[in-house]
């Protein structure tokens, strides 16, 4: 959305933490409960975002500037459909929401866990320290592969998004059970990330199950799977990319509590929010 005040991005951002808690909690709206916290935050967001989507359209509308902000926000008012149907209000704000849900914690939850996993398991920081930097002299040619594996394997064992509910379309049987049209049933990506017929010595981190062609289809699947799969999956990719490159580059870090407690709420976060000491580069002999 392109917000450059600073106390509007913070409000935004402890509002959003309150959102967030409540997304996976009981339904009980009453004072004290997650829920009704979430409810209460998710009115100001949006009452938030009707004033910032309000100022966008005027600046658009008056030409405030010759062109307005390449963004998401920009994209959906002024973008229609595939017949010509413009967004509404409530739509735009929707997608905003949905956008800063998905997009956020998710891929900071894989920076964490990988903080903790590269200095926790020296074995596995070691190799990795040693790739690193000898892929930073041809990460345009190399794509950053040793990255993407670590990555891939954090994401393996320490899901952002550990499942999700879906709806039966069809009746379908499945090892003898019937399941009939209309049930919703939870679909549970651990179990899959587990299964020592595809990951031998799962719960082992090892990036080498990810080199040439990789585990086979819908066994790996922290991003979902068919067509409702994570829209924002390659963004994420980049993202996780760029911050890794430009961290390794030029710091070594080392965790303040080396085995921090990770609690699931609903994504896993270390509880005192990985407190890290960075060391330039520079300085290390
Ligand atoms: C490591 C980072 C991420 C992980 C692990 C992740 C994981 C997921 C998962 C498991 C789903 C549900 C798929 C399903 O129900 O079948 C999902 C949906 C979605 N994700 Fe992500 N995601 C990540 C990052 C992002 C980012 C950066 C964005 C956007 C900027 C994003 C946008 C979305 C959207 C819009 C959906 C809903 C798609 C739909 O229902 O059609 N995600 N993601």
């Amino acid at each position: 959305m392109n917000l450059e005040d600073s106390n509007r991005i913070s409000k935004l951002f402890n509002l959003f933490n309150i959102f967030l808690k409540g997304v996976i909690s009981i339904a009980l709206n009453f004072p004290e409960t997650k829920f009704y916290y979430a409810k209460r935050a998710t009115k100001t967001i949006r009452e938030e975002l009707v004033l910032i989507v309000k100022e966008r359209r005027e600046a658009i509308e008056q030409k405030l500037s010759d062109s307005p902000p390449q963004d998401l926000l920009s994209h959906l008012l002024l973008f229609p459909d595939e017949n010509g149907k413009f967004m509404s209000e409530l739509e735009v704000d929707d997608n905003i929401l949905i956008m800063i849900f998905a997009g956020d914690d998710t891929t900071t939850v894989n920076f964490n866990i990988s903080d903790k996993v590269f200095t926790n398991n020296k074995k596995v920081g070691n190799i990795f320290w040693l790739k690193m930097i000898t892929e930073q002299k041809d990460i345009a040619l190399s794509g950053g592969r040793e990255y993407l594996n670590v990555v891939y394997e954090v994401l393996r064992l320490t899901l952002p998004i550990i499942g999700s509910w879906k709806e039966v379309l069809e009746d379908f049987n499945y090892q003898g059970y019937s399941i009939p049209k209309g049930w919703k049933i939870y679909w549970n990506v651990p179990a899959t990330h587990m299964d020592p017929k595809v990951f031998p010595d799962a719960k082992n981190f090892d990036t080498s199950r990810f080199e040439g062609a990789g585990p086979i289809p819908f066994s790996y699947i922290p991003f979902g799977g068919g067509p409702r799969m994570c829209l924002g999956k390659e963004f994420a990719r980049l993202e996780i990319l760029v911050f890794i490159h430009d961290v390794v580059k030029d710091f070594r870090w080392k965790l303040l509590i080396p085995n921090e407690k990770i609690e699931y709420d609903p994504m896993p976060t270390p509880i005192e929010g990985i407190p890290i000491l960075l060391q330039p580069s520079e300085d290390i002999t």
